[in-house]
């Protein structure tokens, strides 16, 4: 399967896909044949570019409205033939147009376990709320931001001495093994969004 990922920052996520799909011991199925980016200069632009793996950059700014941006990166995906997009660090929401013109083939991976601590600065919220776990969960991508069916969950501890940026470090280490599989799962057909949009093991 052809993937696209759509990042906004640093990609460590992107590139924990990109070295597990190279790795032929890993049989994910799929190669990564595009990487686009909301802003520019960012490390996960390089990474790609290291990896020989084409990118574009489509900045947000330079459209009238989140409907026109999302239709640009529609664009550039189909003219790349790609049949599944994953978002790595995607910091805009996607609008009801693109979610319904990628569903099933839209992926995301949250740092926490969803439907606990949804939207941004996760990891701060499970931290502010005193739970002894927390993880990162791989799901499809639904309108309603973070409430997509759950492909793959992973849990993590919380230390007493965490601090936001210790536990962002061990979550990532956990998405760096989640997404891989997650993706691996939808590109070999193991899983499927049903039209229920509840979650299908085929
Ligand atoms: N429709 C849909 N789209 C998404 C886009 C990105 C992410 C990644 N997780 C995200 C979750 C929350 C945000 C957020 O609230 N950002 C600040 C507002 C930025 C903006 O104005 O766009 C971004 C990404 C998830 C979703 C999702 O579940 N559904
Ligand atoms: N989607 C969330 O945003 C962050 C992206 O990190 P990176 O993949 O850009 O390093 C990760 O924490 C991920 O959970």
């Amino acid at each position: 399967k052809r993937v696209g990922v759509l990042i906004s920052g640093s990609g460590t996520n992107l590139q924990a896909l990109i070295d597990a799909v190279r790795d032929p011991t890993q049989h994910v199925g799929a190669e990564i044949v595009l990487v686009v980016s909301n802003v520019a200069n960012v490390e996960g632009l390089r990474r790609a570019e290291r990896a020989g793996i084409a990118t574009k950059v489509i900045n947000h700014k330079n459209f009238g409205s989140r409907v026109e941006f999302d239709m640009a990166v529609n664009q550039e995906l189909i003219s790349a033939g790609v049949e599944i997009v994953c978002l790595a660090g995607f910091m805009r929401i996607l609008s009801v147009d693109f979610v319904e013109k990628w569903r099933g083939r839209l992926i995301n991976i949250h740092p926490a376990l969803l439907p606990l601590f949804k939207g941004t600065h996760a990891q701060r919220q499970a931290l502010e709320a005193g739970v002894r776990v927390s993880g990162c969960t791989v799901h499809f991508v639904e309108p309603d931001i973070d409430a997509g069916a759950i492909i793959v969950q992973e849990t993590v501890p919380i230390e007493i001495y965490d601090t936001e940026e210790t536990l962002i470090e061990r979550i990532k280490t956990a998405e760096h093994k989640a997404y891989p599989a997650a993706l691996k799962l939808l590109a070999t057909g193991k899983v499927r969004l049903g039209s229920d949009k509840k979650i299908f093991w085929c």
